[in-house]
């Protein structure tokens, strides 16, 4: 068995693609595939054509590729290309009482530039946490161990949490695959990507446009016109189905807007702007009708194929027009890998283990069906009509053929070439300057702050009640020396009032913040300092308008 060329460090991009591509076409990929058998047990699904014309398929972007690599030639060029990979990626829950719970087991997967891979499972079996952890936001009682490799190097994506979590990796041990070296450089990158969460964290009173224009003019860079901004976030807003609520108001708890469905567009609308390199998607779907759900996929499908974006997306319960339009899927139960591979051989696999999909039947539906072990005891066969296995022999059965089949040998090789296109790791994020970001982030929060009834106006009329009261109260106080002691107490009330009124605006900061929080962390369009300016300047604003009431009505009335 012939290990796989690693790329020499140091390379250009362009050449270690195009030894890759040839590599697929003509050389040493296409004659390993075709003289490695197929170990034994391997489903029919393994053919190992089907490896091959999965990697010559690959090699069409090649010219796609270096066309957009001769073009790169500015320094804040974005790298558009991330080929992303995990191997034996584990991840584990702490309690409080130092309980602990294996939530990810030794996941392997890799995601490729130009497609969309599906992370499928029932319900709590760790997609959410697969899609945070290779985004670099898991949680504070989470501990990960495995490798994230971008282009072949660890990387640091956010947060500190750095992707370089165990060595060795398993990977290097395994006999078939060459070693990438004991230790790759451990670097920290700027990827620009985007993070759709199941929560959408929109600012309730902004309508659908501005919401989409502002997140424009925060996330193209200053280079591009203001008007082709407009443009780009304009036509992003037609593409997502949201031209008739263009006008509408988001809405949030307090008073009602576009609906859940709609919240769920302009989210994916807004993050996938800028064509990030690298996307995650929570359940994009979710809320959405299945004609929805097919125009909002096959838009994201093709923005993958047409600006090589790399799409990893949580779903459940896709129709079958929507789950044509995957091209790889991982299916996950209870942590553990029941399947990665080509979507378009699910079945197959499924079908070569003995779990064959009734005719007419939503595949993505069976598949879901035959894993879930929730509600096995519950389960009613006649009433389902449907006969099951035991949901645990299945998924022992699907892990086990998974781990020894031709699939999991392909898809490791697959995953270990892509981790030595190490000179591809040149990542540069293209974004609005300081400046233009803390105009629009105070610009917007303006806004916001002057259509929140509760924040801004409410908080006006009490200021106004409050100056009328006082002033009523101490009007012709006099000047003599109990003067003194009335203008004191005065002055007392009045800055405890503020102080007090200030702690109620706190409500609104924390939705801010949100916002804020969410952004910084994934590292998309605006820093901290940003933020502390923008947060200054709204505060000041806000107090300063107040005091000035004050300090009017004081001098007007006590002289
Ligand atoms: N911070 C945490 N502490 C403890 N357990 C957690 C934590 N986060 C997630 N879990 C558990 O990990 C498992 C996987 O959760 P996760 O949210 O990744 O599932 P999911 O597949 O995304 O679920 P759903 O499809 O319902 O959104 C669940 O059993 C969940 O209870």
């Amino acid at each position: 068995m012939r290990p796989l060329r690693a790329s020499t460090t140091g390379q250009t991009f362009v050449s270690s693609w195009s030894s890759w591509a040839g590599c697929n076409s003509f050389g040493i990929f296409t004659s390993r595939c075709q003289s490695t058998p197929p170990p034994t047990g391997a489903p029919p699904g393994d053919a190992v054509e089907a490896g091959c014309d999965d990697h010559t398929q690959y090699s069409h972007n090649a010219g796609a590729l270096d066309g957009v690599d001769a073009g790169n030639h500015q320094e804040d060029e974005v790298r558009r290309i991330v080929f992303l990979t995990w191997d034996d990626l584990s991840v584990t829950a702490f309690g409080n009482k130092g309980s602990h719970a294996m939530i990810l087991d030794g996941l392997t997967g890799y995601a490729r530039p130009g497609e969309v891979l599906a992370l499928m499972g029932p319900s709590g079996c760790g997609k959410t946490t697969l899609l945070d952890i290779l985004a670099g936001r898991l949680g504070p009682n989470m501990k990960a161990t495995g490798d994230i490799l971008i282009n072949g190097r660890r990387e640091k994506l956010a947060f500190g949490t750095s992707v370089r979590l165990s060595t060795p990796s398993l990977r290097h041990d395994k006999t078939n695959i060459k070693s990438l070296g004991d230790s790759p450089q451990l670097i920290i990158l700027t990827v620009l990507k985007a993070y759709v969460t199941q929560d959408d964290l929109l600012m309730a009173t902004l309508t659908v446009t501005e919401a989409v224009r502002y997140s424009a003019q925060l996330q193209l860079p200053d280079t591009v016109p203001p008007a082709e901004k407009r443009a780009r976030a304009d036509r992003a807003i037609r593409q997502m189905g949201l031209a008739g609520v263009a006008d509408n108001r988001i809405g949030g708890r307090v008073c009602k807007g576009i609906s859940g469905g709609q919240r769920r567009r302009v989210s994916i609308c807004i993050e996938l702007l800028a064509s990030p390199a690298l996307v995650f998607l929570d359940e994009p779907t979710s809320g959405l009708d299945s004609a929805a759900s097919f125009h909002v996929m096959s838009r994201i499908a093709r923005l993958a194929r047409t600006e090589k974006m790399t799409v990893v997306a949580a779903m459940h319960q896709p129709s079958n027009e929507v789950f044509e339009l995957f091209d790889r899927l991982c299916l996950l139960a209870y942590g553990r890998m029941v399947y990665f591979g080509l979507a378009s051989e699910a079945i197959e696999f499924f079908d070569a283990n003995g779990f064959t999909c009734p005719l007419r039947r939503n595949p993505s539906d069976y598949f879901l069906t035959l894993i879930n072990k929730d509600f096995e005891e519950s389960y009613d066969a006649e009433e389902c009509n449907l006969t099951l296995p035991s949901a645990a022999k299945v998924i022992q059965t699907l892990v086990d053929s998974v781990k020894s089949s031709r699939r999991s040998f392909r898809m490791e090789n697959e995953a270990c070439t892509m981790d030595q296109l190490q000179s591809a790791s040149l990542l540069k994020k293209r974004q609005a300057t300081f400046f233009t970001n803390s105009l629009v982030l105070t610009k917007r929060s303006l806004v916001n702050m002057h259509r929140d009834k509760g924040y801004y106006w409410l908080r006006f009329v009490i200021y106004i009640g409050l100056c009328l009261s006082i002033g009523t109260i101490y009007l012709n106080v006099g000047h003599n020396i109990a003067s003194i002691q009335a203008r004191a107490s005065m002055i007392m009330f009045t800055s405890t009032f503020i102080t007090m009124m200030a702690i109620g605006g706190f409500p609104s900061f924390v939705e801010d913040m949100k916002v804020i929080n969410f952004n910084t962390e994934i590292q998309t369009y605006y820093v901290d300092t940003e933020f502390q300016l923008l947060a200054t300047v709204r505060q000041a604003k806000k107090h300063a308008e107040g005091r000035l009431c004050h300090s009017v009505n004081v001098v007007a009335k006590l002289g």
